[in-house]
């Protein structure tokens, strides 16, 4: 019997002519959190519904090693439904008894009177979140799960994801933040033009594609990025080359990149 949770070997989907998925390998361990990365349309949604059941591919093997749990996409559900309701159909339908405990720490009384078209967006991810865990699953799949969060829905939800972890589930996420995943997951994969271009831990990637920042200035004479791996010293001459030519600068940020430049890097690496 295999140990991990989820096994994928040559997965290909194809719509019409696009290609989608072109011959996925991976694997994930029990009990790990695991990272589905890429850029919008690069496949996250197809791999997980293909490895859910859901949906229909062309040809590769899956293997499922426990009973899943589902985050539905937001908008799911009726309009008219009340939390409750849709908690107790779900229970219903997986044959088990509710568990309120569980209810409590994702804080379902508080929105339990509203219907569903009432709920913010941190609430209406919360609630799927209850109702992916209402069958005690093993693997529990979160698409995008912090999406449109802001970043106190998306800290207690990391906290909750974390305390699954404890409990021994195995927790498979997909999203395009990569600050995220690399505090949050234990291992990532990187999905980009139907394949897995990179698969291993946050500091794996980090070895990889180097500790890149972007920084962003914006002076009255327009804006600016630079690429650096050294902010400090960056900055420091950035800006004092700056005060010397007597320009004024407006407003300064500093980040990780996006997907997509730590994309091209990987790529341009690979092509070497
Ligand atoms: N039912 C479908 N019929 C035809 N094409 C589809 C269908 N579902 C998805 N696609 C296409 O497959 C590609 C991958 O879509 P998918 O939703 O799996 O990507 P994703 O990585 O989840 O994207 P996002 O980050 O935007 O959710 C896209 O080009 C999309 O247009």
């Amino acid at each position: 019997m295999m140990n991990s949770a989820i096994q994928v070997r040559g997965l290909k989907k194809s719509y019409d002519n696009n290609i989608v998925l072109n011959g996925l390998d991976f694997q994930i361990e029990k009990g790990e959190i695991f990272a589905l990365l890429g850029v919008n349309g690069a496949g996250k949604t197809t791999t997980f519904e293909c490895i859910e059941g859901l949906r229909k591919y062309d040809s590769g093997t899956i293997m499922v090693n426990g009973k899943m749990g589902i985050q539905l996409q937001s908008s799911s559900l009726p309009a008219h439904i009340k939390p409750m309701e849709a908690i107790k159909l779900f229970a219903k339908w997986n044959g088990v008894k509710i568990d309120y405990t569980m209810l409590n720490t994702l804080d379902i009384k508080e929105i339990e009177k509203k219907q569903y078209a009432q709920l913010s967006t941190g609430q209406k991810r919360r609630l799927h979140l209850a109702l992916a865990l209402i069958g005690n699953p093993d693997i529990i799949f979160l698409d995008e799960p912090t999406a449109g969060l802001d970043v106190e829905g998306r800290v207690s939800l990391h906290e909750q994801i974390r305390k699954l972890k404890l409990q021994g589930k195995t927790i498979v996420l997909a999203s395009h933040d990569m600050a995220e995943v690399e505090t949050l997951c234990d291992r990532i994969a990187i999905l980009n033009s139907g394949n897995i271009v990179f698969c291993g831990t946050a500091s794996e990637l980090t070895n990889k594609v180097g500790r890149k920042y972007f920084i962003h200035i914006k002076t009255e004479q327009g804006d600016n990025t630079f690429k650096t791996d050294n902010i400090e010293n960056t900055l420091i001459s950035l800006l004092s080359d700056l005060r010397q030519k007597g320009i004024q600068v407006l407003d300064i940020k500093v980040d990780r990149g996006t997907l997509e430049q730590h994309f091209i890097e990987i790529a341009r690496r690979e092509s070497k």
